[in-house]
């Protein structure tokens, strides 16, 4: 397994392309993502294919449904053996803790992470959704209410970090997308950081698309950033 904090999310159409560029990263040097655009393309395949190539894998399809229908969903994730996996906080205690219970507490057991409010969301999209208060207090909440259901750490913004390690302690997993490398182009994100930001404000992990993946030479970048961390 590896010691990586970095964690290359394979945004991609098909599984050519996602093993392509699995073949220009190195597995002891970072971990790689699977989410929702490439699973449905490629299914489970995918998964079974990237781990035989020694890459611990994020399952990142962020449930959120009913508890019955996020249960069975979970238990189907830990059985690809995958190293982490998600739902989304905002189905509720019940929907968390079903997810909890459905893949157990064990050692092996994935890690379980909740969704708090996406990176790409800023303060004028929360409002439009309805959603009360500063999204700071809105993640906060979440994030407690995943830590009391049995959740191992939340997806949230590297702004947040520093106050959810100060609030749920150095166990609970704090993993952050949204980290652009200086000059990169920020895209579709709002809630960014540098990635030496990110780890010195507290994130355990750090999630990276396009800033490595559309990168000339994608393990230079992974290279230059590793290095950025120190
Ligand atoms: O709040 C969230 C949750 C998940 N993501 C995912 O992370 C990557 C980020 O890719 P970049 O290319 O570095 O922007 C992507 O797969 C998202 O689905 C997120 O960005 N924010």
């Amino acid at each position: 397994m590896s010691q990586s904090k970095i964690i290359v999310a394979l945004d991609y159409p098909d599984a050519n392309a996602a093993l392509n560029m699995a073949d220009q990263l190195d597995p002891s040097r970072c971990r790689l993502k699977i989410g929702k655009e490439l699973f449905t393309r490629s299914g489970p395949e995918i998964v079974k294919m990237l781990q035989q190539k020694d890459f611990d894998i994020f399952l990142d399809l962020k449930y959120h449904d009913i508890p019955n229908t996020v249960a069975k969903a979970c238990a189907a994730a830990a059985d690809l053996g995958v190293w982490m996996m998600n739902v989304h906080t905002l189905g509720g205690p019940a929907m968390i803790s079903a997810a909890r219970e459905a893949i157990g507490s064990h050692h092996d057991a994935p890690l379980l992470i909740g969704v708090t409010l996406l990176t790409s969301m800023d303060q004028q999209t929360f409002d439009a959704i309805g959603l009360q208060g500063t999204i700071p207090e809105t993640v906060l909440r979440l994030a407690v209410m995943a830590a009391d259901n049995g959740l191992d750490g939340v997806v949230c913004s590297a702004h947040e970090t520093a106050m959810l390690k100060a609030e749920l302690g150095n166990q609970f997993q704090l993993v952050t997308p949204g980290i652009r490398p200086a000059g990169s182009a920020k895209g579709d994100q709002h809630r960014i950081m540098t990635p030496a930001q990110a780890i010195q404000a507290g994130s355990h992990y750090l999630v990276i698309g396009r800033p490595i993946t559309a990168a000339a030479d994608p393990m230079q970048k992974l290279i230059e950033i590793e290095n950025d961390l120190g």
